[in-house]
Formats: C-alpha cells, sequence, structure tokens
C-alpha cells in the first residue's frame, strides 16, 4: 500500500485553531488539487478527532475525475476513519451511502455503539486491543483492493502514522496566515518524537493560492544490523 499524508497548515504550523473548528486555510488551486488526489486514490483516511470536528465527507467534488462503477455512476473513493471506541456519530455525513466507509475499531469500542453503526452502511474493521493498530488496520484494507491510500489528518493519526513508519509521502500546503495557540493542532501532533526523527527528502515546491506546497518522500529507513 502506498500511504501518502495531505494536510494543509499555517504558517506557524498548525492544521486549526484552539478551537479545533475546520478552517479554511486552501485556496481554490490547493482545493482543486486536494480533490484530484483524493480522486487518484482508493480511500481517504481521517482519524474521528477531524470527524467529530468537521463532520468532513471526504468525497469527490468533480465526478468527471471518477472511473464509473458497474451501474454507470461515479465511484467514489472509500473512506476511512481511525475509531478505537466507535465514537463516529451514526448521523456523520462520512457513514452515509455516497461511498464505503470503513471504521477502524479496537476491541474496546463499545458493543451499543458498534451496533448503532453497524445500522449504517459502514464496515467494521476490528485491529488492536485498546487503540486501533494502524498496521494490522491497513493491512485488512489492502486486502479489500485499497492501493493507494491518502490521510488527511488530523494531527493525532499524521503522529501515529510516522510512529508506525507506514507514510510514504507528506504534501503540505502552508497557507498565508498565522493561527497561533500552544493547544491549536498541528501537522504531527501525539506525543512527540525525542530521539530518532523521521526524515524526509523535499521531493517539491509550488508556490500557490499565496502559499507554497510542499511535496516530501519518506526515504525507505535501513533495517538495524
Ligand atoms: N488543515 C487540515 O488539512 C486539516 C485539519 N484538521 C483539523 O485537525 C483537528 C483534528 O485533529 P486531531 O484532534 O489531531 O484528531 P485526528 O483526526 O487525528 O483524530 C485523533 C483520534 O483518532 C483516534 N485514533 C484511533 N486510532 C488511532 C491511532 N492509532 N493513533 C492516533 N489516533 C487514533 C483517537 O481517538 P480514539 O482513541 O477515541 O480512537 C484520536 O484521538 C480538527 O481541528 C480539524 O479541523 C484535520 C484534518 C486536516
Ligand atoms: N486541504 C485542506 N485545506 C484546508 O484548508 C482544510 N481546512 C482542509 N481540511 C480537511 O478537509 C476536510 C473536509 O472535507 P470535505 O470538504 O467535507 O470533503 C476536513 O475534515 C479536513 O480533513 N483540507
Amino acid at each position: 500500500m502506498h500511504v501518502v499524508v495531505n494536510a494543509a497548515m499555517s504558517a506557524d504550523g498548525k492544521l486549526s485553531s484552539r478551537r479545533r473548528e475546520q478552517i479554511k486555510i486552501s485556496g481554490s488551486e490547493d482545493f482543486e488539487r486536494v480533490d484530484r488526489l483524493r480522486a487518484d486514490s482508493d480511500a481517504v483516511m481521517v482519524g474521528v478527532g477531524t470527524v467529530l470536528a468537521d463532520d468532513p465527507s471526504l468525497t469527490v467534488d468533480e465526478t468527471e475525475l471518477l472511473p464509473q462503477s458497474d451501474d454507470g455512476t461515479p465511484r467514489q473513493p472509500a473512506r476511512v476513519v481511525a475509531d478505537s471506541r466507535a465514537r463516529t456519530p451514526p448521523d456523520a455525513r462520512i457513514v452515509d451511502d455516497a461511498a464505503t466507509t470503513y471504521l477502524l475499531v479496537s476491541g474496546a469500542a463499545p458493543v451499543e455503539r458498534i451496533k448503532a453503526l453497524s445500522a449504517t452502511d459502514a464496515e467494521i474493521v476490528t485491529a488492536g486491543e485498546t487503540r486501533t493498530d494502524l498496521d494490522a488496520a491497513l493491512d485488512v484494507l489492502e486486502a479489500a483492493g485499497i492501493e493507494q491510500l491518502m490521510v488527511e489528518g488530523g494531527g493525532e493519526l499524521i503522529h501515529s502514522l510516522f510512529a508506525a513508519d507506514l507514510v510514504d509521502e507528506l504534501t503540505v500546503f502552508v497557507g498565508p496566515t498565522v493561527i497561533g495557540g500552544r493547544d491549536a493542532p498541528t501537522l504531527a501532533d501525539g506525543e512527540g518524537f525525542i530521539d530518532e526523527f523521521p526524515a524526509l527528502q523535499l521531493d517539491g515546491v509550488e508556490r500557490m493560492d499565496g502559499g507554497v506546497l510542499l511535496r516530501w518522500s519518506v526515504p525507505v529507513s535501513e533495517p538495524n544490523s
């Protein structure tokens, strides 16, 4: 599986404000690029923090970019939520019938929440005891035919993916604004790294929407000898 993380951050590295409400950082050119990246991906993933904050749909707007399903309708990429405790609301847009949705839960998810979500069109994947085991869950997605996975955030999920060495590419739009706030989400939150930091290789820099798009790849790490 090829994992591409894509996000938009302010010049000071924030994905949103301390209120954790969705903030428009990208301009029209970047949003069009993001739409194309979604269309080129087999699935688009977020953490449940983003679902609770933004209620995103994660669908492609320009449906001409999409392949056709057997019934002739455009086939949207699947949606994926890392959601250890099944906190996704059953009326969230991400579990509507616009596309297949996988909810990656853990063994700690309360049975009644799983039951409520099973009444939606979502497919429940259980991986991990108390927190979603991303390695194991992504293996299940790969077995279901997902070859390119785009991850939109937020910072908790992005940090975990780097920590598990699961990221192949990172594209970041850096917008012309400052958000600030020590409690505002950043591109990679979680515990943070202390001594071994994931290394990136810069593959491209492009001016866009008054900001800059940075394209990074993650070089394959050498196995310890
Ligand atoms: N500007 C941008 O491009 C974007 C901005 N955002 C913003 O980011 C904010 C949300 O980010 P954030 O709060 O970090 O939330 P995330 O979307 O990263 O979701 C984090 C939650 O995912 C669940 N989760 C399940 N498994 C894992 C795992 N293995 N590792 C990490 N998390 C896991 C956890 O909840 P649990 O333990 O219950 O499972 C965790 O609290 C919002 O303000 C949103 O607007 C989001 C995306 C893009
Ligand atoms: N690329 C990008 N630029 C921004 O400025 C953003 N705020 C985001 N946010 C992400 O997009 C999701 C919303 O998607 P839908 O429009 O509902 O499909 C949101 O949840 C963030 O993941 N992205």
